[in-house]
């Protein structure tokens, strides 16, 4: 070995050993919120309205106050898991490797919907209702062994656990496999197929963790490109994370010393919300394509405008409530989820909401 190669052993032992010769990175950043206000920054086709935010914090302020919206609010979705243990995690990041895409091609009244605790769940419902009543069966579908195991967990068993109770199956059926397989792999190989180890590798960090899920598995890779610059929204990781710290009420597996480095979730059910609130605008052409249900294919630079705008439209709602009550225990996540149980709440009775936008892939 030649004395360089050596010296780099050497190194490399007392990297390990010590931690010496290491240069500190500084504290994990996702990126996430800096490339949101470039594309917002750069953007032509989606504008953000800053009267209508204002307005807007006034009335989010007064209503999650209203209803003492808190981590606790999380838990009490009656779907929702309560144990305050590992059998947790291992729900929510099922769940969140899973919670993308449940539009229907089709009308909405035809759109996948499954009937669990005599009610009928559609969208993100439908999904966590498909786990709790595959566990109710007996499927150990939140267990990363299981997801490796082609004979245990076939596609056919899949297929049952996934039924549907309309005419329309789950959108993305061999995209779903796929990330539980994959998925399965991964914890396999670097986390001994334990999710309580991938989060303890972040070492108490959500960016790190949220950069952790992003570097070791493509189907959390939630990135794309804009004006020529990569852009990252890493939204079902960084949901994950929320849902997390929102199911433990930030302790235990659920205590992170950065959480407020959590952005909004870019999916295609907030920007309808802020839209309708006013804090979003759209141009024409991208308007039209909108409401007449056209896909906008994923990556295009509409969605990229479409995700990056509403993640910085959050953030300036949330800095103007802080203006409002700069002790609000109010940080994105909490406005997030609140925006999305209100436009749950609000799905059937204002018909004049514009559409979501239909863009089909596994991010969000
Ligand atoms: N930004 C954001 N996106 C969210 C959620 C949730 C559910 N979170 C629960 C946890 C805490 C909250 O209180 C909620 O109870 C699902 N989604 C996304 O929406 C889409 C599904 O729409 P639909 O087909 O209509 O169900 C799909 O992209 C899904 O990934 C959220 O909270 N924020």
């Amino acid at each position: 070995m030649s004395d360089d190669e050596v010296d780099l052993e050497l190194l490399e032992l007392m990297r390990k050993r010590w931690g010496i010769g290491v240069k500190d990175e500084g504290p994990p950043e996702t990126r996430v919120l800096g490339n949101a206000q470039f594309i917002c920054d750069n953007s032509i086709d989606v504008a953000l309205d800053m009267r209508s935010t204002k307005v807007a914090a006034q009335l989010v302020l007064d209503e999650m106050e209203k209803r003492d919206y808190s981590t606790k609010t999380w838990s009490e979705h009656e779907l929702h898991p309560k144990a305050q243990d590992e059998s947790t995690v291992n729900f929510i990041f099922t769940m969140d490797l899973l919670n993308f895409s449940f539009w229907s091609e089709k009308s909405d009244e035809h759109r996948f919907a499954v009937v669990y605790k005599s009610k009928r769940w559609t969208g993100y419902w439908s999904l966590v209702a498909i786990l709790q009543r595959a566990l109710e069966q007996d499927i150990p579908i939140t267990s990363p062994d299981f997801w490796v195991d082609e004979e245990q967990c076939s596609d056919e068993v899949l297929r049952t656990v996934f039924s549907s109770g309309t005419d329309e199956e789950i959108p993305m059926f061999e995209e779903r496999v796929r990330c539980l397989r994959e998925a399965g792999q991964i914890l396999q190989e670097e986390f001994d197929s334990s999710v309580v180890t991938l989060i303890e590798d972040a070492k108490g960090s959500a960016a790190g963790l949220v950069n952790l899920l992003a570097e070791k598995f493509h189907c959390f890779r939630d990135e794309g490109t804009f004006d020529r610059k990569k852009v990252r929204f890493l939204k079902r990781a960084q949901i994950f994370v929320a849902d997390l710290w929102a199911a433990f009420d930030g302790e235990g597996y659920g205590e992170f010393n950065d959480i407020d480095k959590i952005t909004m979730f870019a999916d295609y059910r907030i920007p309808q919300m802020l839209h309708s609130l006013g804090m979003i605008w759209y141009c024409p052409p991208l308007e039209n394509k909108i409401r007449r249900l056209e896909t906008i294919e994923s990556g295009h630079p509409w969605e990229m405008q479409i995700r990056g705008c509403s993640i910085w439209a959050v953030e300036l709602l949330r800095r103007e409530i802080l203006k409002l009550k700069p002790n609000a225990k109010i940080n994105a996540i909490l406005i997030d989820f609140f925006l999305y149980d209100l436009a749950k709440e609000k799905e059937k009775d204002e018909a004049d909401v514009i559409p979501h936008h239909r863009t089909r892939s596994i991010w969000y």
